[in-house]
């Protein structure tokens, strides 16, 4: 990570900021510029307890909705259908290996391309984006930008001379559908977690686990109670030593982040300067039944390696022991696997996941010891809250346990409570306190001549970090490698180029629309350019503008720093495209949609977390 020297840093470009003014506002709101202050708009209102929470559902029926997560489907998402759905073996009319294993007169799609294409609604105007990106265009006829690389005469597909065409260019982890198949049938060999699963099964009182198991947990895992044998654990303990070494002092973190922390947006923020990214969250029991939504989640884009790191959660030693030796076979691009322990939302919580198991270390260092005995090279980190309740922070004690029994090789401590919601500040105080315990325990095993080669175990802040200043601030406490930052890296995306800066950077609403324009780019490469990828891609580019339309240009506040937390009252931008980027309203993020992505079709809606009502093209 390089040092910012004085000679490095730019030229402050915004004399007239002035510091430490006294807000004039009322507390919470941010400072406005008198000049850009709208009368009788409507407040900004955000919920990021809900965000947080979007994709996993409360309430009490759960199971079922379970079953709808993965990638986005808990609010209605409508997909336009196309009229005739064409074949997959005609999609490249170049490729004529492909075959139809049904036949075209069998097959429930269509193989009539002309038909196809007669239905298929006009083309979105320009080049197709992936095409100029890679050369050819994976989705072939079905593309919304097809005339732009097809030849009607020859009813061939254009391609760049030369050109390799891969499958899933540029991206890693994918698995293939026999492995899935072979793990949803319960075939894939895992002698390692096998093992280890039984070693920990003898150590633990079985009983109150399995009472609490649902009947398809009972059918994956039958545990054999062997007798406690603590010598060969002992021996067969995956010291961090013997892992892949991760180095996160200073390093750039971006946050695990579910449904707006996905593949596009991490190849943006790796293009932002971050040095370390994480897979949305994942659930270990569907990752070992092969669930295809589950794995699209420990995919990742090559740019993010080494540096990429799977988070999963889970409540059972079994379940992160199986997943954790399923990621380290089938993936190869994994920097680290994180276990959570913060996410707050009930629907884990209950199942005993997430913050739950602050509640119940033995249980979470179990889980740690299964993870690091069957990861392989890869090592295991672990993200943690203070605690469940406001006045029981627990993580001090737990951080002493996790350094003393496990062999992680980081740690990330959110310096809030379960309880906590995002209104209320994250107590850095707090998580320098439990700097210092690490900080300790590294100088203690540096002392250690047996333990020489053991590399430090990292400790990660976390919690507001929006500026430059935050993130300095953090790190410049002894016991804080580092930050990972969550909010301040969706609503900021070059928040990473002012902490490299040492400088606020008052980026024009031109620079902010190409961010969101290569986010585009880069979601059309990911789900593709056609109809469903063109969807996929409108989608999660609202929800990312859901929150970069929160930043609130630094050049029209009359006073810094500005705060996660604070609310802007009605503002306008200095431009008419800086208000735009600015508005609340979901209409205005559709329109900026279809600045990259053509007119949203009528099948388009999109529902906002914190709105109840869906919006519908008219
Ligand atoms: C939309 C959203 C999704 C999140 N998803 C995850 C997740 O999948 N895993 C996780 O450990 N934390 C998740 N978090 C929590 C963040 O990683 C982070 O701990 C928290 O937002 C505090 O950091 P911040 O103040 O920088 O936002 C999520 C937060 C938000 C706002």
């Amino acid at each position: 990570m390089s040092e910012i020297t004085e000679d490095k840093k730019r030229s402050v470009e915004h004399d007239s900021l002035e510091r430490n003014v006294k807000p004039r506002l009322e507390k919470g709101v941010a400072p406005i510029k008198q000049e850009y202050l709208v009368i009788g708009g409507v407040q900004a209102d955000y919920n990021d307890d809900e965000a947080e929470s979007s994709k996993h559902t409360s309430g009490e029926k759960e199971s079922k909705k379970e079953k709808k997560r993965g990638q986005n489907k808990k609010r209605d998402l409508r997909q336009a259908h196309e009229e005739i759905k064409l074949c997959s073996s005609v999609v490249d009319p170049n490729d004529k290996t492909k075959e139809c294993p049904y036949g075209a007169d069998k097959c429930r799609f269509s193989h009539d391309i002309q038909a196809y294409l007669a239905s298929k609604p006009a083309d979105i105007e320009g080049t197709c984006p992936v095409y100029a990106a890679i050369g050819y265009c994976p989705s072939g006829v079905k593309c919304r930008w097809l005339g732009s690389h097809y030849n009607p005469e020859t009813g061939l597909l254009l391609e760049e001379e030369g050109v390799e065409k891969k499958e899933h260019k540029g991206e890693v982890n994918w698995i293939s559908a026999t492995t899935k198949s072979q793990l949803q049938k319960k075939k894939l060999p895992m002698p390692v977690s096998d093992e280890m699963i039984r070693f920990l099964d003898s150590v633990v009182i079985v009983n109150d686990e399995k009472n609490s198991m649902t009947k398809e947990e009972r059918e994956n895992h039958e545990p054999d109670q062997n007798k406690l044998n603590a010598a060969s654990y002992t021996e067969s303990r995956f010291r961090t030593g013997e892992k892949k070494r991760l180095n996160l002092r200073n390093a750039k973190i971006v946050s695990p982040l579910t449904t707006v922390g996905n593949l596009p947006y991490r190849r943006l923020m790796r293009s932002l300067g971050a040095d370390v990214t994480y897979s949305e969250m994942a659930l270990a029991l569907p990752l070992i039944q092969g669930s295809n939504s589950e794995w699209a989640l420990p995919r990742a884009h090559e740019s993010e390696y080494p540096g990429f790191g799977v988070q999963i959660a889970t409540a059972k030693h079994w379940q992160a022991c199986k997943a954790a030796e399923a990621i380290q076979t089938l993936t190869s691009h994994v920097s680290e696997l994180n276990l959570n322990c913060g996410c707050p939302i009930d629907m884990l919580y209950r199942k005993g996941e997430g913050s739950a198991l602050l509640e119940n270390p033995s249980r979470m260092l179990r889980i740690l010891k299964g993870m690091s005995y069957s990861s392989g090279e890869i090592p295991v980190t672990v993200k943690i809250r203070m605690g469940v309740k406001d006045d029981k922070p627990v993580a001090e004690n737990l951080v002493r346990r996790v350094l003393n029994e496990t062999d992680v090789a980081a740690i990330t401590l959110h310096g809030r409570s379960r309880q906590q919601r995002y209104t209320r500040a994250a107590d850095w105080d707090y998580i320098s306190r439990v700097g210092a315990v690490v900080k300790d325990y590294n100088e203690q095993q540096e002392e250690d001549k047996d333990k020489v080669d053991t590399p430090p175990v990292y400790f990660v802040g976390n919690g507001d970090c929006f500026t430059h200043e935050d993130w300095h601030r953090a790190v410049s406490d002894e016991g804080i490698d580092s930050v990972m930052v969550a909010r301040g890296a969706l609503i900021k995306p070059w928040i990473f180029e002012e902490v490299e800066a040492q400088q606020y950077l008052d980026k024009s609403a031109s620079e902010r629309l190409a961010y969101l324009e290569k986010y585009a780019k880069f979601a059309l490469e990911h789900w593709g350019s056609d109809e469903y990828g063109v969807n996929s891609a409108r989608r999660y580019l609202c929800e990312f503008i859901s929150f970069t339309h929160r930043y609130i240009p630094v050049g029209i506040l009359e006073r810094l720093p500005p705060k996660l937390n604070e609310r802007p009252p009605p503002w306008k931008g200095r431009n008419e495209l800086e208000t735009l980027l600015g508005s609340s309203d979901y209409k205005d993020w559709i329109k900026i949609t279809e600045m990259f992505l053509g007119k949203a079709g009528d099948g388009f809606s999109f529902i906002p977390k914190h709105k109840s009502n869906s919006y519908e093209k008219q």
